[in-house]
């Protein structure tokens, strides 16, 4: 994949691009959350927001949210549209930040089981096995506060809302788990849509992990 460049603006701070991928699901609520969430932060950075539906646009960017909604359609039109390819190469080999929410998250992991005969496409990166729909079907969707420790101590809980959600039910080569949110890296995905609980704080909490990469691969000299 082509170094993706960062460019000066007027007021001296360095652009850079985060997209949301856009085949399907819940996209524009990230997208959404991810502005209200970067207004709240000062950096040198001026971060932008793009949607992403083709090579060339994921190529713009810096770091991608995978939203929520189904990971069989969406691995299925990545892959009609030629994209699963370079988004392998974007999680995996240049090790963009990469933040996968639900369906998200079920296409980051490196396994995921009730899956059709054949098996489900996936790009990879989270060591994990993923049982989909662990928390049951739409019906059944619920929200229950998180104590998420990642936020900061004494936050107040975060609404964790689970629609077909999967757990991790087994971190590779481990073993068993019940986890929710995970990290591994540059890779971050989790069960539950904080997209569409209107709190802004795990988006502003995820975007000053990217500015922090932004950082490191300047100073690194490479692509930023
Ligand atoms: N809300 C969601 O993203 C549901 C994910 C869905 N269960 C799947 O397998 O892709």
């Amino acid at each position: 994949m082509s170094p993706t460049a960062i460019t000066e603006t007027s007021s001296e701070k360095k652009a850079a691009v985060v997209g949301v991928l856009a085949l399907q699901g819940a996209f524009q609520e990230h997208v959404q959350l991810l502005r209200k969430a970067a207004a709240q932060i000062t950096s040198t950075y001026e971060l932008s927001f793009t949607l992403v539906k083709t090579t060339a646009q994921l190529a713009q960017c810096s770091a991608l949210v995978i939203p929520g909604g189904e990971s069989t359609t969406m691995a299925l039109i990545a892959e009609r549209c030629a994209l699963l390819e370079p988004l392998r190469e974007f999680v995996k080999v240049a090790r963009r930040p990469t933040w996968g929410t639900c369906a998200g998250m079920i296409l980051l992991s490196e396994s995921a089981n009730r899956t059709k005969k054949g098996g489900q496409e996936l790009i990879g990166g989270l060591d994990v096995r993923v049982n989909r729909n662990h928390f049951g079907r739409q019906v059944e969707s619920f929200s229950v506060p998180l104590q998420l420790r990642f936020l900061g101590e004494g936050e107040k809980p975060f609404t964790g809302v689970f629609i077909r959600a999967p757990v991790v039910e087994a971190v590779l080569p481990r073993g068993d788990a019940r986890v929710v949110a995970v990290r591994q890296g540059n890779v971050l995905g989790c069960s539950f849509h904080p997209e569409l609980t209107g709190d802004v704080r795990m988006h502003k909490w995820w975007l000053e992990t990217v500015i922090e990469d932004l950082k490191r691969r300047e100073k690194l000299g490479g692509s930023v």
